[in-house]
């Protein structure tokens, strides 16, 4: 079943104005206590102002794979721009904070927004690598510090759920429907709104789930359940058996009869005689009911007594009626068994009601399948060949069952003009300081080439002049890189009170049309499934030189005794 396009809240906008988060929990205290406590002890030790930058960042890709979609900005960008203590929230923290807390902190709470803060960040919807920046926060520490837990929160599950869906549209291919199913099983009811949200970023294209359609403007598509066939006892229920035809000229006062004349056509006719016999009526008067409630739009989940045996027979009879009073069906769902195996004898059987009663395009019928569909069973059905058109897709898209969370990260990388390093016997566990720009380099086929970041006052990669590109710690990686097309990744999203120029926020579909297109423009082997070539994240000669210049600097040496 197709929706009528909807028209959500957020697909206005004036420039300026940004509404609050969508979710309503999405408020200030929506944090740990220790962003709190030191918040606190910043205040209490003068420092609170003091200039800081944060670097989010993520260090590995999820699911095995060498690459990751950057998604969530739209909300933080909502909640930095609403951020703003009630009186009601500064009591609880009040009461929360230990009575030795001074009341001037809370009178500095009341005065709290983000009008100093300023956050750069790569474009929602893009291909993203380990250790660059996704976001650069720069503002009062004691301002940028609360921001952490709420900014981690709204990127890690939304990257980490529409890189699960870019995986399942890499592998169903650009051919395929792929409608996410998730809502009963996703976690929770904001799981279950993300889920949708960021799946259709990350290529699906539609949800069943009603209230993502209505907030983000998601296409919305759905069948129906067992239930509404097992519901149905026989065809002698249904009491309005009246259909207009599709053009309303005329009216089958008895459309419960033609069908079973359909049914008994194709029982007998050349091509199917002894291919089945007594069709279950439960199911044939619940597609037939279906059939009178949507004539447009029909389409029969078939497996809940017996997919050939019953329903697909007794859906093409319902079919070969809607078209007679000029109605086209839509399609199956298949949502048990060998869905390779039913999908191809499902279309065979089309394919022959196509030519045993000379109606076109019967063979066409839309095949949809369901049923704890994942990445690896996706992968199977394309190795075995099947003859599906849709993927429903719930459980394992919106659960990311293949890896529970993507680990992004919130570091201090400044402060004060001073950089600074979290050093970690984890090399890969070590922070990359400075306040940072970050460039995409584009070889000569097109391709992304590199990531690499400079410090911020450095002159930016110019085309067609060469770069060393060294990785971040380990000393005998580097290359020379021509850039044929050089791309700076970090924009302005939010200035504050300054006056600077920003990015304004785009609307979902575009955002799904940046992620769709820098798919495309990835190297191949970056994005197989099976060992894929990492993507090459690197930094310039001189902020190589200080990272290991910092290091030494803030290790202690040790005593051997
Ligand atoms: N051709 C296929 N190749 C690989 N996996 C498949 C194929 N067809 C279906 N699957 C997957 O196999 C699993 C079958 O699920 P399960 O064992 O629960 O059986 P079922 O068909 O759902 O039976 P039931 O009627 O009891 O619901 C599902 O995860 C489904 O996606
Ligand atoms: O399988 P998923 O990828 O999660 O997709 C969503 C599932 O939800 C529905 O049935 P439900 O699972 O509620 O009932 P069932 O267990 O009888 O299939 C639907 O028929 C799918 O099977
Ligand atoms: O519309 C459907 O077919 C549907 C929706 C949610 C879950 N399973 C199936
Ligand atoms: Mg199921």
């Amino acid at each position: 079943m197709e929706a009528k396009a909807a028209n959500g809240p957020n697909t206005e906008r004036s420039y300026g104005v940004i509404d609050g988060p969508t979710n309503p929990m999405v408020t200030p205290l929506l944090t740990d206590l220790y962003q709190f406590t030191m918040c606190y002890a910043y205040w209490k030790a003068g420092k609170h102002n003091e200039r800081a930058v944060f670097d989010l960042f993520f260090r590995k890709n999820p699911f095995g794979g060498e690459y990751t979609i950057f998604a969530g900005l739209e909300e933080c960008i909502k909640f930095i721009a609403n951020f703003k203590f009630t009186e009601e929230e500064i009591s609880f923290i009040r009461a929360t904070l230990p009575p030795t807390c001074e009341d001037g902190f809370y009178d500095y709470l009341r005065g709290v927004d983000c009008s100093d803060v300023e956050v750069y960040a790569i474009s929602e919807g893009s291909v993203v690598f380990p250790k660059v920046p996704l976001m650069r926060v720069e503002g009062p520490i004691a301002v940028a510090q609360l921001l952490e837990t709420p900014f981690v929160n709204l990127i890690n599950y939304a990257s980490l759920v529409a890189t699960n869906a870019a995986r399942h549209r890499l592998v169903a291919g650009k051919s395929k429907m792929l409608l996410e199913f998730g809502l009963r099983r996703a976690q929770g009811p904001d799981g279950g709104i993300g889920a949708s949200k960021y799946c259709y970023i990350g290529g699906f294209d539609a949800t069943s789930n009603v209230a993502a359609g209505r907030l983000f403007g998601i296409p919305l598509r759905g069948t129906h359940s067992h239930a509404f066939v097992s519901s149905f006892m026989s065809p002698d229920e249904i009491i309005d058996k009246s259909l207009r035809s599709c053009d309303g000229s005329r009216t089958c006062e008895d459309f419960v009869s033609l069908v079973q004349a359909w049914l008994n056509k194709i029982q007998w006719s050349r091509s199917f005689r002894g291919v089945f016999g007594e069709t279950n009526q439960s199911e044939l008067a619940a597609f037939t009911s279906y059939a009178l409630a949507f004539p447009n739009n029909f389409l029969a989940l078939v497996d809940t007594y017996d997919v050939m045996k019953s329903g697909i027979p007794n859906f093409c009879a319902v079919a070969l009626a809607l078209i007679d009073l000029g109605y086209k069906a839509v399609g199956i769902r298949l949502d048990s068994g060998d869905l390779a195996y039913l999908s191809c004898e499902a279309r065979k059987f089309f394919c022959t009601i196509e030519n045993e009663f000379g109606v076109s395009d019967f063979g066409k019928m839309s095949i949809t399948a369901s049923n704890d569909l994942n990445e690896e069973t996706l992968d199977a059905l394309n190795k075995q060949g099947h003859e599906v058109d849709a993927f429903g897709i719930g459980t394992y898209l919106v659960t990311c069952y293949a890896q529970a969370a993507l680990g992004c990260v919130f570091k201090l990388v400044e402060i004060n003009n001073q950089p600074r390093i979290k050093l970690s016997e984890d090399v890969s566990k070590v922070s990359i300081p400075c306040k940072k720009r970050c460039y995409r380099l584009f070889g000569r086929e097109g391709y992304p080439l590199v990531d690499i970041m400079t410090g911020e006052n450095e002159l930016p990669p110019k085309l067609a002049e060469r770069i060393l590109c060294r990785h971040p710690f380990s000393e005998s990686k580097r290359a020379y890189v021509v850039p044929q097309h050089v791309e700076e990744l970090l924009k302005c999203y939010w200035s504050g009170s300054s006056g600077k120029a920003r990015e304004e926020l785009p609307p979902l579909k575009n955002i799904k049309e940046r992620c769709m297109k820098q798919l495309e423009q990835m190297r191949p082997d970056h994005m197989r499934r099976l060992n894929p070539t990492p993507y090459k994240v690197s930094v310039s000669a001189k902020l190589y030189d200080f990272i290991h210049f910092l290091w030494l600097n803030e290790a202690p040496v040790g005593e051997l005794q």
